[in-house]
C-alpha cells in the first residue's frame, strides 16, 4: 500500500494559492505520432483481435453497398416502364426494389451488430490494461500524475478510441463501398455526365482533410481540458473540509466553472469543424446535381438519353449524398480518436522500472534484519532526499527514525518495500538485496502501517481480510481482538459487516488506526514498517492505538518513525536523521546524554507534551517497545 503521506505530496493544499494548471505528464509527452502510425497501431491491437466480426461486418457492407448501388438501376427501369406503359415490367421492378431494401436493412443490421460488439471490447480491453499498467506503474509515476487525469482518460479516451475505429470500418467500410456503388452506377448510365457529377468529389476530399486536422487540434486540446476538468474537481471534493475550512467554495467554484469553460470552447469549436463538413459536402453535391440537371436535362430534349436514365443518375447522386456526408464526417471522428489514441499509449507503454528481476527467487523470511548500506537517494525531480544512509535494524528489534521534518524518514521507509530504489548503495534483508528477490515476496515479507491508514468503501471485515483474502471469520476477529478494535466493531449496527464509507469516512481516526493495525495483524508479515501517527487522537483512542501498536511489534523488525518520542523510549535503537544523513545513534538516555539534535527535540517535546494535554502516554513506552 503506497504511504498515504507520499502520494499526498504534490502540491500545498492551501488554496487560493495553487497553480491554475498542473503540470500533466499526460499531455507533456509531445505527440509526434502521425495518424497513420496511430491508426495501424490501433488496428493492430485492438482490430487483429475481433478480425471475424469485423470481416463479416465488412462483407455485410459490401452486399449493403451493392444493394444501394442497384437501386438507381431500379429507378431507371421503372422510369422507362412508366413512360413505355409495360405494368408488368413496373411490377417486376417494384419487387426488385422491395428485394433490395430488405437484403441493405438486413446486412446494415448485421455490421451495425457486429462493430459494436467489436466497439465494447475494444473499451473494455483499452480500461483493464490501462488500469493494470497504471496499478504496475513506480509510485514515483502514479503519484506524479493527478487521478483526475486518468479518470478522464479512461472515461472519455477510450470511449473516442472505440468510435473512432468502429466508425471507421462501418463509415470507411460501409459509405465508401456505398458510394463507389453508386458512382459504378453512374457510369453504367453515363459515363459523361459521371465524370461530370464526380469532379466535385476530390475537392471534397481535400477540404475534409483540412476540416479533420483542426478537429483533431481543438479535440486534443478539449480532451486535456477534460483531464484538468477531472483533476480539479476531484481535488475540490477530495479537500471539500479545507476548502470549507478556509471559506474557499466560491474560489473553488471560480476555479473549476474556467475549466468548464476551457472544455465548452474546445468542444464547439471541434464541433464547428466537424459540422462543417456536412455544409461543404452537401454545397458541393449539390453544384453537381444542378450540373446534372442542366446538361442531363439537354441530353433527355435532345433525345441522347431517356427520362430513366436521367432519373437513375439523379437518385444515385441524391443516394451518394447521405454516404458521403457520413464520410466526410468520419473523418473528423477518426481525428478525435487519433488524439485520444494519442493521449492512452503513454499509459499503456508505461513499463515500471521498479519490478521483480528475472529469474529472481523469493525472500528467504528466516533473518529478517535490514540493513541500509551506504544508500543515496533522490527523487525524479533531482531532490536529494539521503545522504549516504546506514542503519540496521536486527532481527525482531525495533528501531526508529527521528529527525526533523523534511529531513528524510519517510524516504527510508519507502525503500524497504521498494517503493523506490536507491540511487546508489542498497537496502538488504537477511542480507538479500531488497532489488534481486521477487517484488511479491518482497512486499509479502513486511506491513506498513501510515499515519492516516487508507481503508477502501467495503465492509469492515473486507478491509481487515485486504492483502489476506483467505482468512477465515474466526482469524479476523482475533486480529481486530489483538488491534483493541473488536469491542467497537461488535458494537456498530452491523458488526464486521458495516461498510465504512468512502475513505472511511464514518470511523475515527483512532478507530480507523485500529482497523488498519488488524490489517497488518492478520498478514502477520515479520517486518513492520511503521510511521507512527501524530494525529491528535484523545488519550483514551491514543491508549489503545498504542498498545495495539505495541502487541504488533511483538517479535518482529520494526522499523518506526516516531514523531512523538515519548513512545519510542525503550526502541533498542533510535536513529536521528537531518537533512537526509544520519547525525546521531543510541538509546533515548544515550542521545539525551549526548545533548544533541536528539536532546533539543526531546526537551521542545517535553514543554509541549502538558500542553498537548499527552501526559498519560508517558506511561506507554514500555508497552510500545514491545518487550
Ligand atoms: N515524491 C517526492 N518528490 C520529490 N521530493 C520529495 C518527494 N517526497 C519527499 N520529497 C522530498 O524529500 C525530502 C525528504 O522527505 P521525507 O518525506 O522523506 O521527509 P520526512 O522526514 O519523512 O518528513 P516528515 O516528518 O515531514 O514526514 C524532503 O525534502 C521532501 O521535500
Amino acid at each position: 500500500m503506497p504511504s498515504q503521506k507520499t502520494d499526498a505530496r504534490p502540491g500545498p493544499d492551501s488554496p487560493g494559492n495553487r497553480p491554475d494548471s498542473v503540470p500533466n505528464p499526460l499531455s507533456v509527452r509531445p505527440p509526434e505520432l502521425t495518424t497513420r502510425d496511430v491508426l495501424s497501431r490501433m488496428a493492430r491491437e485492438y482490430l487483429k483481435p475481433h478480425w471475424r466480426l469485423a470481416v463479416t461486418a465488412l462483407l455485410a457492407s459490401v452486399v449493403v453497398a451493392g444493394a444501394t448501388g442497384v437501386l438507381p438501376l431500379l429507378i431507371k427501369h421503372a422510369l422507362d416502364n412508366i413512360v413505355g406503359s409495360d405494368s408488368w415490367m413496373l411490377m417486376l421492378v417494384a419487387a426488385g426494389a422491395i428485394g433490395a431494401t430488405a437484403v441493405q436493412a438486413i446486412a446494415t443490421y448485421i455490421s451495425k451488430v457486429n462493430m459494436n460488439t467489436i466497439g465494447q471490447h475494444i473499451v473494455a480491453t483499452i480500461q483493464q490494461s490501462m488500469f493494470a499498467r497504471i496499478v504496475h506503474a513506480d509510485l514515483a509515476w502514479v503519484s506524479g500524475t493527478h487521478s483526475g487525469r486518468f479518470l478522464s482518460s479512461f472515461l472519455y479516451d477510450a470511449t473516442r478510441v472505440r468510435d473512432s475505429i468502429t466508425t471507421s470500418i462501418i463509415d470507411l467500410g460501409q459509405n465508401f463501398l456505398t458510394v463507389l456503388a453508386l458512382i459504378g452506377a453512374m457510369f453504367y448510365l453515363n459515363w459523361q455526365l459521371a465524370l461530370m457529377g464526380t469532379t466535385v468529389i476530390p475537392v471534397i476530399a481535400v477540404l475534409v482533410r483540412q476540416l479533420g486536422r483542426r478537429t483533431r487540434k481543438a479535440a486534443k486540446q478539449g480532451m486535456e481540458g477534460s483531464g484538468n476538468l477531472t483533476a480539479v474537481i476531484s481535488e475540490a471534493l477530495s479537500g471539500i473540509r479545507v476548502v470549507k475550512a478556509y471559506d474557499q467554495e466560491e474560489t473553488e467554484i471560480a476555479r473549476t466553472t474556467r475549466r468548464i469553460m476551457e472544455v465548452r470552447h474546445h468542444a464547439l469549436r471541434a464541433m464547428k469543424s466537424r459540422a462543417m463538413a456536412s455544409p461543404v459536402t452537401g454545397t458541393l453535391s449539390g453544384i453537381g446535381i444542378a450540373a446534372v440537371i442542366y446538361f442531363g436535362g439537354r441530353s433527355v430534349q435532345t433525345g441522347l438519353l431517356t427520362i430513366g436514365d436521367l432519373g437513375g443518375f439523379l437518385s444515385a447522386m441524391m443516394l451518394a449524398y447521405e454516404p458521403l456526408k457520413k464520410l466526410a464526417n468520419t473523418q473528423t471522428l477518426m481525428q478525435e480518436g487519433v488524439a485520444a489514441a494519442i493521449r492512452i499509449f503513454p499509459i499503456l507503454d508505461i513499463r515500471p522500472t521498479i519490478a521483480s528481476p528475472e529469474g529472481a527467487k523469493k525472500l528467504e523470511v528466516a533473518n529478517s534484519a535490514i540493513r541500509f548500506d551506504n544508500v543515496h537517494f533522490h527523487y525524479g525531480d533531482g531532490t536529494p532526499a539521503l545522504n549516504g544512509i546506514d542503519i540496521e535494524v536486527p532481527m525482531g528489534h525495533t528501531v526508529a527514525l527521528v529527525g526533523p521534518s523534511g529531513s528524510g524518514k519517510s524516504t527510508i521507509l519507502n525503500l524497504v518495500p521498494r517503493f523506490y530504489d536507491p540511487t546508489t548503495g542498497r537496502v538488504t534483508i537477511g542480507g538479500q538485496d531488497v532489488r534481486e528477490v521477487t517484488l511479491g515476496s518482497l512486499r509479502a515479507a513486511s506491513s506498513l502501517v501510515t499515519q492516516e491508514p487508507f481503508l477502501f468503501d467495503d465492509t469492515i471485515k473486507a478491509n481487515i481480510a485486504y492483502g489476506s483474502p483467505d482468512a477465515t471469520d474466526a482469524e479476523i476477529e482475533e486480529a481486530a481482538r489483538n488491534a483493541a478494535a473488536h469491542e467497537f466493531i461488535a458494537g456498530l449496527p452491523r458488526g464486521y459487516e458495516t461498510t465504512v464509507g468512502e475513505a472511511g469516512f464514518k470511523l475515527s481516526g483512532g478507530q480507523r488506526q485500529r482497523i488498519a493495525i488488524a490489517r497488518a495483524m492478520l498478514k502477520n508479515a515479520s517486518i513492520l514498517l511503521l510511521d507512527e501517527a501524530t494525529s491528535a487522537l484523545d488519550t483514551a483512542s491514543e491508549m489503545q492505538v498504542q498498545s495495539a501498536l505495541a502487541r504488533l511489534m511483538q517479535g518482529r523488525t520494526t522499523l518506526v518513525i516516531a514523531h512523538r518520542l515519548s513512545t519510542i523510549k525503550h526502541a533498542h535503537n533510535i536513529y536521528v536523521i537531518d537533512d537526509g544523513r544520519v547525525v546521531e545513534q543510541g538509546s533515548h538516555e544515550e542521545l539525551v546524554a549526548q545533548g544533541g539534535l536528539y536532546a533539543e527535540l526531546s526537551r521542545s517535546q517535553f514543554i509541549e507534551e502538558p500542553v498537548a494535554g499527552r501526559a498519560a502516554s508517558d506511561e506507554l513506552p514500555q508497552a510500545v517497545a514491545g518487550e
